[in-house]
């Protein structure tokens, strides 16, 4: 069984010039797979709110919501590196409110790490989880939870003073000992400028190809019924939302039909030649005794045959 990564590792892969694999994934079964498949990280992103609960942005989603989902996700990758958000305002409201909300998430979630949006104005945040033991994924550019400070879900860093805030803000976060910064929906330039100039790993979505890692919603690769997936930054790998589609599909025509269920999966239906030549010591005795074979047990009888065949063995033993 592979080892988990550690922060420790991370920070070598960015020397090596290996690219970190990231993937969310939020409940047992998604994490389950991505492990198999050997993501070297899951985050629990708030994106659920999107892609599980159904909501326009991920304002709505809860500190409850996180923690369920990251303690759902655990247990489905239990030798994955889980990083799980923390979710709008839960490290607005103070040092120990962050503290004691961050501490959700790593005892009642077991995440490994957490991840939270913003740069330097969020610096003393990070700094007291790191401090505290909790280690931090810093999120810049396209913060989502700042939707509608931002005017929409678009690319960031596009004029000079920005980008130069960006680059503040990427520097202030590994000053404050964040471990690695996700990039987010800023242009392949500025990516690749930030990841030259930090020792700690860029993870990259919508910011090109220079980043020291990536990172991807497994509901928009997948096109599980995402609202993201034919977004410039994404790559479809399949289409499990039309064979999701598709299957239901013939499930629900084949119940309509009376074609599901069929025989096969109906208990209690005795198929009388394979149930008798059983009752005789088999096949051959039954093809010699045609009126037992055509012997049909009545419904519901099928406790007393299993004695019968248990008295058969028993003289037979
Ligand atoms: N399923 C899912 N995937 C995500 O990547 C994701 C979420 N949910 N929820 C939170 C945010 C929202 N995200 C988004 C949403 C929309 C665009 C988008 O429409 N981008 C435009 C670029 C616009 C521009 O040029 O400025 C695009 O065409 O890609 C990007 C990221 C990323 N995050
Ligand atoms: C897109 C990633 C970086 C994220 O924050 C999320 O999935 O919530
Ligand atoms: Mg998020």
């Amino acid at each position: 069984m592979k080892q988990a990564l550690t922060i420790t590792k991370m920070k070598k892969m960015k020397q090596a010039g290996e690219p970190i694999t990231m993937l969310t994934a939020y409940d047992y079964p998604s994490a389950k797979l991505a492990e198999e498949a050997g993501i070297d990280i899951i985050l629990v992103g708030d994106s659920l709110g999107n892609v599980v609960l159904g909501y326009d942005t991920t304002i709505p989603v809860t500190l409850d919501d996180m923690v369920y989902h990251t303690r759902a996700t655990v247990r489905g990758a239990t030798n994955t590196f889980v990083v799980a958000d923390l979710s709008f305002m839960t490290y607005r409201l103070g040092i120990e409110t962050t503290l004691r909300n961050a501490a959700r998430l790593m005892q009642e979630g077991l995440a490994s790490a957490v991840k939270m949006e913003g740069g330097a104005d969020i610096a003393d945040e990070v700094s007291a989880l790191v401090r505290a033991g909790i280690p931090v994924m810093g999120h810049i550019g396209l913060t989502p939870q700042s939707v509608h400070q931002l005017g929409g879900y678009k690319v960031q860093g596009k004029l000079p003073k920005e980008a130069q805030q960006l680059i503040d803000d990427a520097k202030a976060l590994e000053a404050a000992g964040a471990f690695a910064v996700v990039l987010e929906l800023v242009t392949e330039p500025l990516a690749e400028r930030i990841t030259k100039e930090l020792s700690i790993p860029t993870i990259g979505i919508g910011a090109g190809r220079a980043c020291d890692g990536q990172v991807l919603v497994f509901h928009d690769l997948l096109q599980y019924a995402s609202p993201y997936r034919e977004k410039k930054f994404v790559k479809t790998y399949a289409d499990i939302g039309s064979t999701i589609r598709t299957a239901i599909g013939s499930y629900v025509s084949e119940v309509k039909a009376r074609v599901f269920p069929a025989e096969q999966h109906a208990f209690g239906v005795v198929e009388p030649s394979v149930e008798i030549s059983n009752l005789y010591g088999g096949a051959g005795s039954a093809a010699a005794d045609p009126q037992a074979a055509q012997q049909q047990p009545e419904p519901g009888n099928e406790q007393v045959q299993e004695k019968e065949l248990q008295h058969q063995g028993g003289v037979k033993a």
